[in-house]
């Protein structure tokens, strides 16, 4: 499996964020997107997420069945933790793993990877924020998919619990699994390339 994007360009609003932005992925690989708050990195997680198009280029996914069909290949994990406050841990947990389909790990063994076992019955509006991360990130354990979409994915989370993730990340992409993650943090989740958005920006003409 192989994740290519070619001459992708990023508009948000009036501004051109990045263009001409080539990259290859190939399975068991890591791509870290760094770069100044603003220059698109979430905007290109969203875009590789199929959130939103992308103003030129395009995104395709290589040695798949159906290659358009990213959504069943790739979990997207933004910034917003995207729980139901009043219902447990476990509850939001179990509902993403019917929703998500190819079920992997049990719920309760995904909050026990992301040492969340013992918390799985409290509603998630008592969960604290770094809690609330992880079990965020439990559910990229309930379906098993490739490609992991990551937007600044140990936010919150103490230097145990950010441990205990880069060695699942690292786990994954042993498997042959990819992750492109963005990020401000130094993470390891295996071999890779970093790529610094900051590169693609727009050049601008010089003023005669
Ligand atoms: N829906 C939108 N409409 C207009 N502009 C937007 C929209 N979404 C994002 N932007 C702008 O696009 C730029 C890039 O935002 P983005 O969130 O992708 O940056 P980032 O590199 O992830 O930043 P940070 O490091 O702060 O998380 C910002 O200037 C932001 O204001």
């Amino acid at each position: 499996m192989r994740l290519v994007a070619e001459r992708l360009g990023c508009r948000r609003g009036a501004r051109q964020l990045f263009e001409r932005l080539d990259f290859a992925l190939e399975a068991g690989r890591v791509l870290i997107v760094t770069g100044p708050n603003g220059t698109g990195k979430s905007s290109l997680l969203r875009l590789l997420a199929g959130l939103s198009r992308p103003s030129a280029g395009r995104v395709r996914l290589e040695g798949v069945a159906e290659p358009d069909d990213f959504a069943e290949n790739a979990h997207y994990l933004g910034h917003l933790d995207a729980h139901k406050a009043a219902l447990t841990a476990q509850e939001n947990l179990a509902f993403w793993r019917a929703v998500l389909g190819r079920p992997a790990l049990s719920v309760a063994d995904a909050l026990e990877e992301v040492g969340l076992g013992g918390l799985g019955g409290l509603p998630v509006a008592v969960l604290s924020a770094g809690q609330k991360r992880r079990l965020a990130l439990a559910r990229l354990l309930v379906s098993a998919r490739p490609l992991w979409l990551l937007d600044e994915p140990t936010t919150a989370l103490d230097v145990s619990a950010q441990a205990r993730f880069g060695a699942l990340a690292r786990a994954h992409v042993a498997q042959g699994g990819m992750i492109v993650a963005a990020t401000h943090a130094p993470l390891d989740f295996g071999p890779g390339e970093t790529l610094d958005l900051d590169r693609f920006r727009p050049v601008r003409p010089v003023a005669a």
